[in-house]
This record gives structure tokens, C-alpha cells and sequence, in this order.
């Protein structure tokens, strides 16, 4: 059977178990839960009219009691107009509903945030914009997901500006925030460093503008960093940028992806499914790193990838290969971190903590129970684990009091939520 074939088959399986699990017993993936007692006359006068009024005019008096007396303080928007869906393209609001209530099982399972999944069709981004900037008092914090670039940046600088909870775009921060952890992590293992490594970005989008420049942040220097559009390499000569790829345009005469591989220590695909040929891989440098992490299928299969080089490090954006490069590992825990220290934004530092406890996490002993939800016997720091895996317990332990901290240390959480 040919590579093609085999993955067609376990894709088709794969598929109709997901059909199966989305559909039954019930359909959809998450309910609402009642946290109070509500099974009698007195609890219903306590819930609802005649009690609920006492909560209303407390928080007409001081808004801040809603964290008190309401769900606000632990419920996160999880908000689509469904136009960069995983790897799939612009399939809609409905159609991405699988994915943004996979996104609250996360948020929920993880870090045991509430979450409200909202897909919103929207013509323009000031529509999405009004939108969200509209049902913004129902939230402690807002997680932008799958809007394409360039709209993607607009909507997230605005709302960021003009609301005094957390918004997060995911797929750019979070994203971001997983690749730079495992990035420092592989290229210990190969040794190189940051500084130095030549790194191509297939993708120019919400996740590779924002990996770009939490690398650049890090001290990746940016005529070492080719980004990738449908045009060839990003660079400064280019007259058809939007300011969002100019600002990470290299100074080269490098033009297309085949230029660009050739003596690369690291490729980053967040793009689309197959768009890295095997003979490219082939022309990399000594020990380089393949982060092909397009959702569902990455830009290389790590079986095809693997044929060609015996020397790199791969990760991928799915669970089913070692080494998850995926912004699964963020979100949940730096959400739980912004939360519990209330604060009013994500910023960079606290993004770099994240990277921080997550790379450091990488080097200690991984717990019996990883092994257990993963069937295996061992697992330690090395080319096949460059990042924690999801069902680490120590990722709330440790991400979430370290982006809490940074909150505070970089002032824009309070020393003590009142809370
Ligand atoms: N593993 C993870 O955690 C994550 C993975 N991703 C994956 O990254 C991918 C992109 O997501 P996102 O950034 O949100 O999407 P965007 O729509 O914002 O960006 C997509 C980018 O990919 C480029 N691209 C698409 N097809 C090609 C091609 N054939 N050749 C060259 N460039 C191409 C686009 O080029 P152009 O600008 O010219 O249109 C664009 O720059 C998806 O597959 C997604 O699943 C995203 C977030 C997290
Ligand atoms: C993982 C994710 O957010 C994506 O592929 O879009
Ligand atoms: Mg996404």
C-alpha cells in the first residue's frame, strides 16, 4: 500500500469515529451546567426573583461585584466569524462550531474555565467588532479563534483598547507562545541557538506574524527569518505588503520557499496541508528542525518527512505524533492565569512566562499519568519530547501562576484581586 493510500484509510477511520463521537449519545460536545441548589421553593426565590434582585442592585452600585455574585470571573467567549477554520479556510460561523466547542472541552477539562462558544457571522471586521465589544459584560476574558489575517490584528488591537478584560487571539499568542517553548527546547537538543538559527515560516498569517514576533522578541535576528506567503519569501523589496507581513519582511534576495530552505536550521509551517516537498526538506541544514503544524493535515506527513532525514527534530500540531506543537497547551493555562489575578490584559510578559514554564517544565521527570494517557513506558527531554503533553497536570501548576505573576509584575493585574 502507498503512503497515500494508508493515510486515506486511517483518515476515513479517524473521520467516522469523529462523526460517531460528535453525534452520540447526544449531539455536540458541551452543556451548561447549575452550580446551585435549585429544588425548592425557597431556592427558587434565592435564584431567581424575589433574591436575584439584591445581586442586580450590588453590581448597578459597583460593577466589580459581578466577579462576585455572577459566573463573569471564570467564563470565557470562545469567538469565531469562522474565516481561518484550523487549516480549512473560510468555511463559516456554523461550520466552525465544532471546533470553538472542542475549544471550551479544553478550557473546561484543563483549567476548568467556563466557556460560551459564539460563532457570529460577520461582513466586516467592524461588525465582528461591534459584536463582541457588545456582549462583553457577560465575560471575564475574550479568545478570539480562527479569524484570517489581516483582519485578525485589527480586531484584536481594537477590542484589546477599548475593554477591561483579557482579549487573546489565540491562534496568533497562543500559537506563538507553544512554538517558541519547543523551538528553544529542539534547537538545545541540535545545538544552535536562537540567535543564530535561519528560520523559514510557511504561512504569514495570524499564526506566523505572531510567531515571527515573539521570536524576533526572544533574540531570533529578522534577516535570519523567511517568511512565506502564495507570493515567495516576505521581503523588504515587496510593494503588495500589507504593513502587518512588512513589518516582518527580511532584507533578502531570497524569493521563493526553495531559496529560502536551502541551509535552513528551522521550518515553521503553519499554512496548509502537503506544501512542503520532500526534496526541499532534504536541502535544510544538518540537524534541522520541522515544526509542520497545519491542522489537521501539517505541511509534511513526519512518515514522509522521516524518509528523507534521519537528523531533525518534527513536531506537529496533532495529538497522534510525538511532540504537539499546539496552542492547546497554552490557552487553557494562561486564561486560568489572567483570570485568577483579574487581569485586564495579556501582555508580552506574561506571554514569555508562559514560554518560560513550559520550556522549563520540558527538562523535568514527566508523572506515571502522562505515560498512562499516552500507553507509554518513558518518556524525558530529548527530539521526541520537546514540549509537555496536554494531560500534564503540572501545566495549570506551573503556566498559570507564572503568567498570574507576570500579570502583576508588569502592572496590569492587581497585587491582590479583591475577589
Ligand atoms: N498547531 C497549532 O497550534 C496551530 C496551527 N495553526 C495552523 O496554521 C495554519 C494557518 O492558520 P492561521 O495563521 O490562523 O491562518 P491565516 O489565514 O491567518 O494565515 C494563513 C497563511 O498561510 C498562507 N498560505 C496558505 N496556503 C498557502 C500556500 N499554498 N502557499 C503559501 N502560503 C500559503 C497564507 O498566505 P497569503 O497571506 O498569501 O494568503 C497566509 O499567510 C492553519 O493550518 C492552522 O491549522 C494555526 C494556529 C495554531
Ligand atoms: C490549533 C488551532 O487553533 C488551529 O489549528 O487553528
Ligand atoms: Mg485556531
Amino acid at each position: 500500500m502507498s503512503n497515500a493510500e494508508s493515510f486515506a484509510d486511517a483518515d476515513a477511520d479517524l473521520n467516522r469515529a469523529a462523526l460517531e463521537y460528535h453525534a452520540k449519545p447526544v449531539p455536540g460536545k458541551t452543556a451548561v451546567e447549575i452550580k446551585k441548589p435549585a429544588a425548592t421553593q425557597r431556592d427558587l426565590s434565592l435564584a431567581y426573583t424575589p433574591g436575584v434582585a439584591e445581586p442586580v442592585r450590588r453590581i448597578a452600585a459597583e460593577p466589580s461585584a459581578a466577579y462576585r455574585y455572577t459566573n463573569k470571573g471564570n467564563l470565557v467567549a470562545v469567538i469565531t466569524d469562522g474565516s481561518a477554520v484550523l487549516g480549512l479556510g473560510g468555511v463559516g460561523p456554523l461550520a466552525s462550531k465544532p471546533v470553538m466547542e472542542g475549544k471550551a472541552v479544553l478550557f473546561k477539562h484543563f483549567a476548568d474555565i467556563d466557556v460560551f462558544d459564539i460563532e457570529v457571522y460577520a461582513r466586516h471586521p467592524q461588525e465582528f467588532i461591534e459584536t463582541v465589544r457588545r456582549i462583553a459584560p457577560t465575560f471575564g476574558g475574550i479568545n478570539l479563534e480562527d479569524i484570517a489575517a489581516p483582519h485578525c490584528f485589527e480586531v484584536e488591537q481594537i477590542l484589546i483598547e477599548e475593554l477591561d478584560i483579557p482579549v487573546f487571539h489565540d491562534d496568533q499568542h497562543g500559537t506563538a507562545i507553544i512554538i517558541a517553548a519547543g523551538l528553544l527546547n529542539a534547537l538545545e537538543l541540535q545545538g544552535k541557538r536562537l540567535e543564530d538559527a535561519r528560520i523559514v515560516v510557511l504561512g504569514a498569517g495570524a499564526a506566523g506574524i505572531a510567531s515571527i514576533r515573539l521570536l524576533m522578541s526572544l533574540g531570533a535576528h529578522r534577516n535570519n527569518i523567511y517568511a512565506i506567503d502564495r507570493q515567495g519569501v516576505i521581503h523588504t523589496g515587496r510593494r503588495d505588503l500589507n504593513p502587518f507581513k512588512f513589518g516582518i519582511a527580511a532584507d533578502t534576495d531570497k524569493r521563493t520557499m526553495r531559496d529560502a530552505l536551502v541551509d535552513a536550521d528551522v521550518f515553521i509551517g503553519v499554512s496548509g496541508p502537503d506544501l512542503l516537498p520532500p526534496d526541499m526538506l532534504a536541502t535544510m541544514a544538518p540537524r534541522p528542525i520541522v515544526f509542520a503544524l497545519s491542522n489537521p493535515v501539517p505541511e509534511i506527513r513526519p512518515e514522509i518527512a522521516w524518509g528523507v532525514r534521519d537528523d531533525m527534530i518534527m513536531a506537529t500540531g496533532r495529538s497522534d505524533y510525538p511532540n504537539q506543537v499546539n496552542n492547546v497547551l497554552g490557552f487553557p493555562f494562561i486564561f486560568r492565569g489572567a483570570l485568577d489575578a483579574r487581569a485586564s490584559r495579556i501582555n508580552e510578559e506574561m506571554q514569555i512566562a508562559a514560554v518560560k514554564a513550559l520550556k522549563d517544565l520540558t527538562h523535568e521527570p514527566v508523572p506515571q499519568s502522562v505515560l498512562d494517557a499516552y500507553g507509554l513506558k518513558a518518556l524525558a527531554h530529548g527530539p521526541e519530547y520537546i514540549i509537555p503533553k496536554p494531560f500534564d497536570p503540572r501545566l495549570r501548576e506551573r503556566v498559570a501562576p507564572a503568567v498570574a505573576a507576570a500579570a502583576v509584575a508588569s502592572g496590569v493585574a492587581p497585587a491582590a484581586p479583591a475577589n
